[in-house]
């Protein structure tokens, strides 16, 4: 499982919530805060104002008072000093910052004494007297004295009375001041002479006074006309208390006013103040650096100019420090309220995303579970589905061999009696139970006990033994026969009591008739239905069983159709099938029940006749056979008849072995076809030795092309117009040193039949084509040679090649070549013939049709044959002086062959009828003993070389011929 973030650690989300929070937070705190400052600000802007207009206000009120007392001289001269005492006592009362009214006089210096003298008269001792040096001292002789004339109240200022300010420059540039504007005039701070000298400070407002009638226009007439100035003497500290107080601003604690009378805030000049400035504690401080970073400072000071009769006075309106919670609270309430939030929010974040991981983790680890589960579930399921398709399978199977199965269920009692049947015995076996119940088997199915199988069956019963797969024929509820198989077991009680049986059957009715139909096809022909070779021996030992039983004779014969090879080649298989089907149902229809009639092979049939009781064998039974099969049989829209050459071998005779017998019929059929067929022969001893000398000729004939003991005879061809040899036939001889000379008849069928033919033929066409090429490099003449082609050679693929061969290798040419064929050659199959003639035609060579007229001879096909010759077969030539429809088949063929542009050459003739009849028919050539027997190449050569145009007179015939 892959690692996942430590619980300690702080989610992206929740470090994101926690960030942007504090962001958030820091962003609301400043902005709130920054509110905050400014509504302070505002606020303390706000009650400045209000000090700096209350302080400016309550000045100009108190400069005002001077003007009330200077009205007084301005409209009473000479104000006496009980008018003046009478005239400021209220407004002493009244002003009480204002510490006393003076009246200053302009005294010339030559009325000092004089002066003084009055002064004394108010207060005695008075002498003019001035501030120096903070200390008061009597004036000095002056010019013009500017003195303290009137005093109210006199009490606690007494030092001032009589005192010279003019040499005070502040208050004479007041007095210059107020002459120059004719308003009140302030002067700046000074050291009072009635402080003595302390540090107590007071100022003055002093307005001029004026000689009352004087004009007063110009400045040089107000100084002209100046008297002195009124003046009010006023402590500051306590004018601007005065003034704070009244304005009721002196009861609002952390705004405080710092009142300077200067126009900068000097310390020296300092007249009141509102208080020492708070120590700002760490929190405040904290506070004033949030301030300076939000650029919104606390403001704590604000000042303002006030002008006092001409004096310019500064005003400080301070902000006394406030605790930093006083005016952010909600700015310190947004940030803990934001930190906590943000706190909160990150927690709550960071739970969300544990909670959302536990879950994921869960859910993965559910998943995976549910995966695994899934996964099981499916293997489960299907497993289930593998085990119901199973089942299923299995149960189908179970039905359908149920519904298929032919089995029945059965119990019988210990008498063998049966008291259950399953009701299936009806529907499976056409039985109703009804007709078992309380029988036995052999009572319920009548018969049972007549054959050994049964009897067997119902001794073992009594024996108590069970059984299996017992067979037995039935006849069901409609009679018809059914085999039933059953299997049973014997039952016993627990004292081991014989108790009965209980078992099963079934109907094997199909399967019975299934097996007897294989049966029946092991034994039997598929083509005429009729016992094959193998039963044929069953039925053969059964036959020879019974006659040895019963002393009768048994006959069998070997029956070979004549000529049956050429109706199959020339008429197709199937004609063939025809033909044998019907000689089959002929054969069979012929003979009693008790014979047998099978078929051997091909065309041999084979019957086996057993003799019964005085009902003999006699060979009309043969002929009857004979004729039954030479009946007309109509092949496609012929009609063909087909004879049967029989051979007969008798049991017992001459003690031959029993199985020896179709042999020995077959010998004797031999017999029969070279008697010329059509005809039957009983076996004898001596047909033995001729079928064995066919063994030993077949023996020696493998040998003989080996031991160089075949020879060619050379048969001459004479064309009839002008009695020269044109060509010869090439026949074969075999010189065996035993044998002597064996004559082509005597082995050309062995060799067809074994196959040595087609060696033997290929000797023949090399050896007489080197021969003829040899004659011809002799200078004995241009002549062809003729050799005969067998059925397996024509039927060879590489005839064609072979015979080109032939040609190369010897070198003669094609033309000087004539193959010899015969009709049966090529009749199975027409069209490949064609294609083998005209491959043969191609290479040159000359083709002619041998024994022409004996065959199916259908002339339709000769257009189609590239062939150049007929040869009329000689049984027809032997006639033709004799049989006038032998010469008129000899006559047409002539015009036949011509009328096809083929030559003719009849063979066998012998006589000079027979030469005379063909030359006047227009035969072309002749070959036959009457010119010249089948010679030795030596002395055919011979006859070459002496042939001169031959006389057509006949020969003699030599021994060959006899
Ligand atoms: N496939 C091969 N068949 C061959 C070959 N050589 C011969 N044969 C065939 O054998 C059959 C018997 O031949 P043979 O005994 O040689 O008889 C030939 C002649 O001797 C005979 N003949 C010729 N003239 C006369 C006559 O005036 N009278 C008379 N009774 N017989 C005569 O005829 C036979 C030639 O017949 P054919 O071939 O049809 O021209 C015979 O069928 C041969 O064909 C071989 O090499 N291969």
């Amino acid at each position: 499982m892959p690692a996942g973030p430590s619980k300690s650690s702080l989610s992206l989300a929740a470090a994101c919530a926690l960030g942007g929070g504090l962001v958030a937070t820091v962003m609301l705190f400043g902005a709130v805060a920054r509110l905050e400052y400014e509504r302070t600000a505002l606020n303390f802007s706000q009650r400045a104002n209000v000090r700096v207009a209350a302080v400016q206000h309550g000045l100009q009120q108190a400069v005002e008072v001077v003007t009330v007392t200077n009205q007084l001289f301005a409209s009473v001269q000479p104000v006496t000093r009980q008018q003046f005492h009478d005239f400021t006592v209220p407004l002493l009362e009244r002003y009480p910052f204002i510490s006393a009214f003076n009246f200053h006089r302009v005294v010339p210096g030559e009325q000092r004494a004089a002066i003084e003298a009055q002064l004394r008269q108010a207060v005695p001792g008075t002498v003019l007297r001035e501030m120096r040096n903070g200390r008061l001292e009597v004036a000095p002789a002056r010019s013009q004295y500017n003195i303290v004339d009137y005093l109210e109240p006199l009490a606690g200022n007494e030092p001032a009375f009589g005192l010279n300010v003019s040499p005070n420059s502040r208050v004479a540039a007041a007095l210059a001041a107020s002459v120059a504007s004719g308003k009140p005039a302030a002067t700046g701070l000074l050291t009072l002479a009635q402080d003595h000298g302390g540090q107590h400070h007071g100022f003055e407002v002093l307005m001029a006074v004026y000689k009352r009638g004087a004009p007063l226009e110009t400045l040089d007439q107000r100084r002209a006309a100046l008297l002195g100035d009124t003046a009010a003497i006023m402590r500051p500290h306590g004018l601007v208390q005065r003034i704070l107080a009244d304005a009721n601003l002196l009861t609002e604690r952390g705004v405080m006013v710092d009142v300077y009378a200067s126009r900068e805030p000097d310390p020296a000049t300092l007249v009141y103040n509102g208080g020492p400035a708070a120590q700002p504690g760490p929190l405040d401080r904290a506070g004033t650096q949030l301030a300076a970073l939000l650029h919104a400072p606390d403001p704590v000071a604000m000042a303002g100019h006030i002008d006092v009769a001409g004096q310019p006075w500064h005003v400080v309106v301070r902000q006394a420090p406030t605790p930093f919670l006083d005016n952010h609270t909600g700015s310190l309430s947004t940030l803990v309220g934001g930190v906590l939030l943000t706190l909160l929010l990150t927690v709550y974040v960071q739970a969300t995303v544990r909670r959302s991981r536990r879950v994921q983790a869960l859910v993965a680890e559910r998943t995976v579970d549910l995966k695994r589960s899934n996964e099981a579930l499916i293997e489960d399921v299907i497993a289930r589905k593998r085990t119901e398709k199973a089942l299923q399978e299995s149960e189908q199977r179970f039905r359908q061999l149920v519904t298929m199965s032919t089995d029945w269920y059965w119990e019988q009692d210990e008498e063998l009696r049966f008291t259950y049947v399953s009701s299936d015995v009806a529907t499976k076996g056409g039985v109703d139970s009804a007709r078992y119940l309380g029988k036995t088997r052999w009572e319920a199915a009548p018969g049972f006990l007549d054959s050994d199988s049964g009897r067997t069956h119902k001794l073992l019963l009594e024996a108590h033994q069970s059984f299996a797969n017992f067979e037995y024929v039935v006849r069901d509820d409609n009679g018809t026969e059914r085999w039933f198989c059953i299997s049973g077991e014997p039952l016993f009680d627990e004292l081991n009591r014989f108790m009965g049986y209980r078992g099963t059957g079934s109907d094997i009715t199909a399967r019975k008739a299934t097996e007897q139909r294989i049966h029946h096809v092991a034994q039997h022909d598929v083509l005429t239905g009729l016992p094959n070779r193998s039963l044929l021996q069953d039925r053969l030992s059964q036959a020879i069983a019974y006659s040895e039983r019963s002393g009768q004779p048994i006959w069998v014969m070997l029956i070979d159709l004549d000529r049956f090879k050429f109706v199959n080649d020339s008429m197709g298989h199937k004609a063939g099938d025809v033909l044998l089907v019907t000689v089959a149902a002929r054969l069979h229809g012929a003979l009693r029940e008790t014979d047998t009639v099978a078929r051997l092979s091909g065309d041999e049939f084979v019957v086996i006749l057993t003799g019964h009781g005085e009902e003999r064998l006699t060979p009309e039974i043969v002929q009857r056979l004979m004729d039954s099969v030479a009946q007309p049989v109509m092949l496609g829209t012929k009609e063909f008849s087909v004879t049967a050459s029989i051979g007969v071998a008798v049991y017992p005779t001459d003690g031959a072995p029993a199985d020896a017998l179709i042999e020995h019929a077959d010998i004797a059929m031999y017999r029969a076809k070279k008697l010329g067929r059509n005809n039957f022969q009983f076996y004898t001893p001596a047909m033995n030795d001729e079928a064995q000398e066919r063994v030993r000729i077949e023996g020696a004939l493998r040998k003989a092309l080996d031991r160089g003991e075949f020879v060619l005879h050379y048969q001459p061809q004479v064309d009839l117009a002008t009695g020269e040899i044109v060509g010869m036939e090439a026949l074969l001889r075999w010189k065996h040193p035993e044998l002597g000379m064996v004559p082509p008849g005597r082995f050309i069928g062995v060799a067809e039949d074994t196959g040595l033919i087609a060696p033997i033929g290929a000797w023949v066409m090399r050896t007489a084509a080197q021969q003829n090429k040899a004659w011809q490099d002799a200078g004995l003449g241009q002549l062809r040679v003729a050799v005969n082609l067998s059925a397996r050679q024509f039927a060879s693929p590489d005839l064609v090649a072979d015979i080109e061969r032939v040609l190369a290798d010897t070198g003669l040419p094609p033309e000087y070549l004539e193959i010899e064929l015969t009709e049966s050659l090529f009749m199975s199959d027409i069209a490949q013939a064609v294609d083998v003639l005209h491959g043969m035609k191609a290479l040159g060579i000359k083709l002619s049709i041998d024994d022409f007229g004996t065959g199916y001879s259908s002339l339709s096909y000769l257009s189609r044959f590239p062939i150049d010759v007929l040869k009329i077969d000689r049984s027809f030539v032997n006639d033709i002086d004799r049989d006038a429809s032998d010469a008129a088949i000899v006559a047409s063929i002539i015009t036949l062959a011509h009328n096809l542009k083929l030559s003719v050459i009849a063979e066998g003739v012998e006589s000079a009828g027979q030469l005379d009849y063909l030359r006047r028919h227009g035969c072309d050539e002749m070959q036959g003993f009457y010119f010249s027997k089948p010679l030795p190449a030596d002395e055919f050569a011979a006859l070459l070389r002496a042939r001169t145009a031959l006389a057509l007179a006949a020969p003699e015939l030599d021994e060959e011929t006899a």
